[in-house]
C-alpha cells in the first residue's frame, strides 16, 4: 500500500520520462539534412543521454525491492573511506595549535610540575622489586613449614646418625646368585651435604682405616633392625661387558672426584636367607624403594699405631695400574724410626668378607699386609665386581687371597692354614695394660721397651728431616712395580686375627661367642688350637 500522494508523483515522473525519448525521436525522426551539422554536439549528447534513459527503464533490477528507500547522496562515506596516503607526521609540542579551549589556570606552574624529570635511582628501581621478592619467598617458606611435614632426618646435618634413622633410596641391585645381592644406596635427602662442604675429608665416612663399622637397617613393619657392612662402592651405569653387554660396572668411591662421596652413596652386599626377617625384605626391595638406615656403629677397633696419623697409603682404584705407588712408606717409617704397621689375618665366609673390603677399599687404606682366608660355598658366591677387586688387591701385594669352597673339598679351611700368632710391633700403653692380661713377664718386658723407644720416635717427628739417601726408601714408578719387588719378601706373621662370619663358622675357626652377655667368649677352635687368644683375636 502506497500512500497517494506519492503514487502520484511517481506516476508523474514516469510519464515525464517517457514523454522525453519519445519527443526527442520526434525530434530527430523531423529534422532536417540542414539543421543537422549546426546541432550536431548538442544532438548528440542528448541522444546519448536519452538512449541511456530509455534503456535505463526497460531495465529490470530483481535486488532492489521497488519499497526500499532512494539511495543517499554524497553522504561523504566514499571520502572517509578513501584511503589517506598522506603521511602523519607528528607536530612538536611548539609548533602545535590550539584555538579551542583558553589555557588551564595555573598551566606554566603545571607544565613546570610535569617537566621536572624524576630522578630515578639504582634503589628506586630495584628497593620494590626486592621487597616483592623478599614477601613472596617469606610466604613461600610459611607455606612450605605450614603445609609440609619433615620427614625423619630430611633435615639433618650428618649423613647418617646413630640414633635417627635416615631414608636412603636403592638405585641399583644386582643378584649375583639365588643367595646374595649387592645393593647400591644414594640417600633421599641432601640437606646434610652443606655441612660437608668446607669439611668434607673429616666427614667422609671412609676416611677411617681403623675400624670396622657398620648400619642398622629397619624392617618397617615389625621394627626389626640388623646390621650390614657399607662399602665405599657404587655402580657406574652402562659400560659394555666383553660379552658386548651393556651392563653397570663397579667402581670404588673416589676422594678425590669432589662429589662428597658420591653424594653418600654405598653399597651393601647382603646375604638372604628364605625365613629372615629383614635380609628378606631388603633383597624384596626394588629400584626406588626406601631403605632406613641408622649408624654409622664402631664394630671393631684396630690398635693405634703411630704411623696411621703420620702417613696414608695411597687409595686402591678399581684397577692395578690406575693405583699410585706408596714411595713414602718407607721413608716416614725410617725417619720417624717406627716399626711396620702390624699384619692381620682375616678369617671371613659368605658375606663375612664385607668388613675386610671396608678397611681395604676405604679412603685411607690399612698400612699392613692383610691375609684373607675366604669360605664361601661356591666360586660364584662373591660376584664378579667384588672378585675383581680381592684379585687386583693380592696383584698389589696389599693381601694374600686364599679361598676355601665348599665344593672343592680339598681347599676346605683347616689347620693347615692358621700360624701361630707374632708379637705386635707397637702397643700403645692402653693395649699394653689390656695384653698384660694375657703375656708373659719376658713378652711383657719386650713389648714395654719397644713402646718407649715408639713413644720418643713419635715425640721427635716435627724435627726430623729426610737427611741422606739412606733415610729414602725405594722409588717405584707403579705400584705394579713396587709390588713385583714386595712380594718376594717374606711377610711377618699376624699379630691379629679377625673372624667374621656365621655362628656355625666363627664356633669352627675361634670358638663361640658368648651371646648371652654379648661378648667375645674364650678362644677355641683352629685358632684356639695354634695358641691364639683374646687379645689377639676378635670376632666380629
Ligand atoms: C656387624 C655386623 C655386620 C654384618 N654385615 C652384614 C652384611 O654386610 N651383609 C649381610 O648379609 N649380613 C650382615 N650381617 C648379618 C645381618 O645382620 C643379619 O644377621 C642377617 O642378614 C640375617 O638377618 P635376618 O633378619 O634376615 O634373619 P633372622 O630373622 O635374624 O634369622 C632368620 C633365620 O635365618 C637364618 N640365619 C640368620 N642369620 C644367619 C646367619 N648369620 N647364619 C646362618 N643362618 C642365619 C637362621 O636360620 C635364622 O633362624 C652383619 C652382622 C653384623 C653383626
Amino acid at each position: 500500500m502506497f500512500p497517494l500522494r506519492q503514487l502520484r508523483v511517481g506516476r508523474s515522473h514516469l510519464t515525464s520520462r517517457r514523454l522525453i525519448p519519445l519527443r526527442y525521436n520526434s525530434n530527430s525522426s523531423n529534422n532536417n539534412k540542414q539543421s543537422k551539422p549546426e546541432d550536431e554536439e548538442e544532438s548528440k549528447e542528448v541522444s546519448k543521454k536519452n538512449d541511456a534513459d530509455s534503456i535505463d527503464q526497460f531495465k529490470i533490477k530483481p535486488s532492489t525491492s521497488r519499497a526500499a528507500p532512494a539511495p543517499l547522496e554524497n553522504t561523504g562515506i566514499e571520502q572517509l573511506m578513501r584511503k589517506d596516503t598522506k603521511p602523519y607526521i607528528p607536530k612538536l609540542k611548539h609548533q602545535r595549535l590550539t584555538h579551542e579551549y583558553p589555557d588551564l589556570p595555573n598551566a606554566d606552574e603545571y607544565t613546570n610540575m610535569v617537566k621536572t624529570p624524576k630522578t630515578i635511582t639504582r634503589w628506586t628501581r630495584y628497593v620494590p622489586k626486592m621487597l616483592t621478592a623478599l614477601v613472596v619467598a617469606w610466604c613461600g617458606y610459611t607455606y612450605y613449614v605450614w603445609m609440609t611435614d619433615v620427614e625423619e632426618g630430611e633435615e639433618s646435618t650428618e649423613l647418617l646418625d646413630p640414633d635417627e634413622f635416615h631414608k636412603f633410596i636403592v638405585t641399583h641391585k644386582e643378584q649375583i646368585d639365588d643367595e646374595h645381592y649387592l645393593i647400591e644406596l644414594v640417600p633421599k635427602f641432601d640437606h646434610w651435604q652443606y655441612s660437608f662442604m668446607g669439611n668434607g675429608e673429616s666427614k667422609s665416612v671412609w676416611n677411617g682405616s681403623d675400624r670396622f663399622w657398620s648400619v642398622e637397617i629397619k624392617q618397617p613393619d615389625t621394627n626389626v633392625v640388623r646390621s650390614y657392612t657399607p662399602l665405599p662402592l657404587y655402580f657406574m651405569k652402562s659400560e659394555y661387558t666383553k660379552n658386548n653387554l651393556r651392563k653397570p660396572l663397579l667402581k670404588i668411591i673416589n676422594p678425590e672426584a669432589e662429589e662428597f662421596d658420591k653424594g653418600g652413596t654405598m653399597c651393601i652386599y647382603v646375604k638372604r636367607y628364605d625365613n629372615g626377617e629383614v635380609s628378606r625384605y631388603i633383597t624384596d626391595r626394588k629400584i626406588g624403594d626406601v631403605l632406613e638406615l641408622r649408624g654409622p656403629r664402631t664394630e671393631f677397633k684396630l690398635p693405634y699405631h703411630p704411623l696411621r696419623t703420620l702417613h696414608s697409603r695411597p687409595i686402591f682404584r678399581d684397577l692395578p695400574s690406575k693405583t699410585e705407588p706408596d714411595n713414602m712408606l718407607e721413608t716416614v717409617k725410617r725417619v720417624n724410626n717406627l716399626p711396620d704397621v702390624d699384619n692381620l689375618v682375616f678369617y671371613a665366609a659368605g658375606t663375612g668378607i664385607a668388613p675386610v673390603l671396608q678397611l681395604l677399599l676405604s679412603q685411607k687404606p690399612y698400612l699392613g699386609h692383610v691375609a684373607i682366608h675366604y669360605s664361601a660355598k661356591t666360586p660364584t658366591e662373591l660376584g664378579e665386581g667384588l672378585q675383581r677387586f680381592l684379585f687386583f688387591l693380592d696383584k698389589l701385594d696389599r693381601v694374600t687371597l686364599t679361598c676355601h669352597y665348599d665344593t672343592e673339598p680339598r681347599s676346605v679351611l683347616g689347620a693347615k692354614d692358621v700360624l701361630k700368632p707374632a708379637l705386635p710391633n707397637y702397643v700403645s700403653p692402653l693395649s699394653l695394660e689390656n695384653k698384660a692380661k694375657f703375656l708373659n713377664e719376658d713378652e711383657i718386658k719386650e713389648l714395654q721397651e719397644k713402646m718407649d723407644l715408639e713413644n720418643t720416635a713419635v715425640l721427635d717427628i716435627p724435627d726430623k728431616l729426610i737427611q741422606s739417601a739412606a733415610d729414602r726408601g725405594d722409588y717405584f714408578e707403579t705400584a705394579l712395580e713396587q709390588a713385583i719387588k714386595t712380594a718376594k719378601m717374606p711377610k711377618k706373621p699376624a699379630s691379629l686375627a679377625i673372624v667374621c662370619g656365621p655362628e656355625g663358622y666363627i664356633d669352627y675357626v675361634a670358638g663361640p661367642k658368648d651371646l648371652i652377655r654379648d661378648e667375645q667368649g674364650k678362644v677355641a677352635g683352629l685358632l684356639g688350637d695354634k695358641k691364639w687368644d683374646n687379645s689377639n683375636v676378635y670376632k666380629l
